[in-house]
């Protein structure tokens, strides 16, 4: 069985962090990170061919995971001492980690104005949807390729469609409005049900997104030629709708959002989303700083160095061991690679190295 990687590499910084970069979490290219994306477990229930291998992952022991009130310091830092002005909760699965809507709960306390929001594939979110509401949670997103069994069990390599279904529509009722449904379409799979997963959608009031696949899977099976491009997915939607680009602000966002019509009506049915990271980049305006479920800064999502702050975490909880963290947080963004984690985009450059960690061990 493939292990997650337990490599840890102090600093990537070619550069030092110059003096009187003292706040925020600026990097070398003159981005500002205030988008935190926290991974709360590495474990999954589902084993999505793009991201995990059939056999699962070794998984964390738990005392390598943050726990929750080292999850709560975190972000207190990020948010009091570094400009962190949005939490996203990720993973692995979020879901299946138990004290889920006590780490909501706690979160929120402390920070009532924070938008924090999950990603989840939805798997047992039926039952949670409405605590998960009442701890504080801001909205959600839930990844479902397809509405078709067959191959959801294909993409997933397990039964559980009607269970994401039953939670979508659970958390609709729960009130975590705006929900977004994030789709990755397969050649051969599930790129034909791109129209029929949009009209679903668009009928329920849902955005829905589509992601170009990337290169982190941990069977390392992405090919440039394989995946399904921003393009085609456009032209896979124009025999159903029409898309034109929405008027508001991209504002950073991965998905560049579009309004959808049908053909020839001036009727505004909703938006769709395309997240292009392959074939239309968007690392120049990066806001994003992610850290792993064990604690560790990844400055990208393609990030070959990874940061550790858990000793750090665990050395002490005085004023001291803060600014250690903060400063160490701040080094680490410093260091964020140009684009796709190396000096330039270009996800299938020949001089581009997929990082050893899958998208789940990450966070995605
Ligand atoms: N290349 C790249 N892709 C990203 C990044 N962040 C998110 N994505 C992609 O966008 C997909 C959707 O991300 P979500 O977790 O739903 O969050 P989001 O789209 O950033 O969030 P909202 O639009 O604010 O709801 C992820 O699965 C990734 O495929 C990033 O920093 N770099
Ligand atoms: C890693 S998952 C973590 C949260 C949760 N398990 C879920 O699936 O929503 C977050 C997102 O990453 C996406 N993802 C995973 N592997 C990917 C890949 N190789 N390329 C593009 N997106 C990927 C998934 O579709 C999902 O929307
Ligand atoms: S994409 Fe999400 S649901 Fe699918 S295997 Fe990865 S972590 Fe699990
Ligand atoms: S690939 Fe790296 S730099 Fe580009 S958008 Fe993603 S996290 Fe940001």
């Amino acid at each position: 069985m493939p292990a997650v990687p337990a490599a840890v590499v102090p600093s990537a910084s070619t550069q030092p962090r110059p003096a009187g970069t003292s706040s925020g979490l600026p990097d070398q290219f003159g981005r500002v990170a205030s988008d935190m994306r926290l991974s709360l477990t590495d474990k999954c229930n589902l084993r999505c061919t793009y991201c995990m291998p059939e056999d699962g992952l070794e998984w964390l022991k738990k005392d390598k995971l943050l726990n929750a009130a080292e999850i709560v310091r975190l972000v207190g830092l990020g948010v009091n001492k570094l400009g962190v002005r949005e939490l996203r909760l990720t993973g692995g699965e979020p879901l299946v980690r138990a004290d889920l809507v006590e780490i909501i709960a706690a979160l929120r306390r402390n920070h009532p104005e924070l938008p924090i929001s999950l990603t989840t594939n939805g798997v047992g979110l039926a039952k949670k949807a409405r605590a998960l509401a009442d701890a504080g949670l801001t909205r959600l997103n839930v990844s479902m390729d397809t509405l078709h069994h067959d191959a959801f069990l294909q993409l997933t390599r397990r039964p559980f469609l009607d269970q994401v279904l039953a939670g979508i529509e659970a958390a609709a009722a729960a009130g975590l409005h705006p929900i977004k449904v994030n789709a990755v379409l397969l050649r051969g799979i599930n790129d034909r049900h791109g129209a029929e997963l949009l009209a679903w959608c668009l009928e329920r009031g849902y955005e829905l997104r589509f992601i170009e696949q990337m290169p982190l899977d941990a069977d390392h099976g992405w090919t440039r030629e394989g995946m399904i491009t921003a393009a085609e997915i456009r032209e896979l939607l124009s025999s159903d709708f029409e898309l034109a680009p929405d008027p508001r602000s991209r504002d950073g966002a991965p998905a560049e959002r579009f309004e959808v019509r049908r053909p020839g009506s001036a009727e505004l049915l909703g938006t769709v989303g395309i997240i292009a990271s392959v074939t239309e980049p968007f690392c120049s305006d990066c806001r994003r700083t992610r850290i792993t479920a064990e604690g560790k800064v990844m400055s990208c999502l393609f990030s070959r160095t990874e940061v550790d702050l858990l000793p750090l975490l665990r050395a002490g909880s005085a004023q001291s061991d803060d600014d250690a963290v903060v400063s160490r947080w701040q080094d680490a963004m410093w260091a964020k690679p140009k684009a796709h984690g190396m000096g330039h985009p270009g996800l299938g450059d020949a001089d581009f190295v997929q990082p050893e960690r899958s998208m789940s061990a990450i966070g995605g």
